[in-house]
């Protein structure tokens, strides 16, 4: 099944334990870190995960937007996130920092910015929980998704299904009810969404009616069944 994890970067960040509280029922809670550096925001760390994780029982899955990811990333399972992506552009030693989340109990997941190719890192797949391809330039909520990206993740796919993996293949950025089917189509299965979730009347029904488009775009997708 499809899993859909809101991003809080687009919720209200002075009611952040209810906005969490709000899409109870989705997968994961995806919290979006930023530091300035890596990309041209700043949004929170550590004490604000660690405070989300209070407040929630969805778990979290953390998306690192920062520099020297060698060095913070553990902190973020110590913190509590479930789930902890690394941007491969910002890390010195990924293989050893993906071991090292595992080892602290953490799903680890590796992220590539709309201009990285997956082919170089094809060995490295397996040492992952999750590879996120980012379908925006990182940094904001908001923007359009770049449809440019379909091909890498159908070739993301293909590489999962030569290997045998159990790698879950995120998509972030402009996944909405207008995308989402093309994203599922093309084979990922996690889907983050900010705008389309938190702009939304109903935040909770918004997961659920993006979670049944990208069902049913994924059983009749050729990746999901096999012809
Ligand atoms: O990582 C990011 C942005 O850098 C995302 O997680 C966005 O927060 C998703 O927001 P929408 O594009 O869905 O509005
Ligand atoms: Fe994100």
């Amino acid at each position: 099944m499809a899993q859909i994890n809101p991003s809080i970067l687009s919720a209200d960040f002075a009611r952040l334990a209810e906005e969490a509280k709000a899409v109870e029922g989705a997968d994961w809670l995806h919290v979006d870190v930023m530091d300035n550096h890596f990309v041209p925001n700043l949004t929170l760390g550590v004490p604000v995960v660690e405070a989300l994780g209070r407040a929630t029982d969805t778990p979290l899955d953390c998306h690192l937007m920062i520099e020297d990811a060698d060095r913070w990333a553990p902190q973020y399972v110590e913190a509590g996130a479930g789930s902890v992506t690394f941007h491969v552009e910002a890390a010195a030693a990924p293989v050893r920092l993906a071991r090292e989340i595992r080892a602290k109990g953490a799903r680890a997941s590796m992220a590539l910015k709309p201009a990285t190719p997956v082919e170089p890192y094809e060995d490295l797949l397996p040492e992952l929980d999750m590879l996120l391809i980012m379908t925006v330039e990182p940094g904001f909520g908001g923007q359009s998704f770049l449809d440019i990206m379909l091909p890498k993740i159908r070739r993301t796919r293909e590489l999962i299904r030569k290997h045998g993996l159990e790698l879950w293949l995120q998509v972030d950025g402009g996944v909405s009810a207008t995308t989402i089917e093309r994203c599922a189509e093309a084979g990922a299965d996690v889907f983050v969404a900010g705008s389309a979730v938190y702009g939304a009347g109903d935040p909770a029904e918004a997961v659920r009616g993006l979670r049944a488009q990208a069902d049913a775009a994924t059983a009749a997708a050729s990746w999901a069944c096999g012809h």
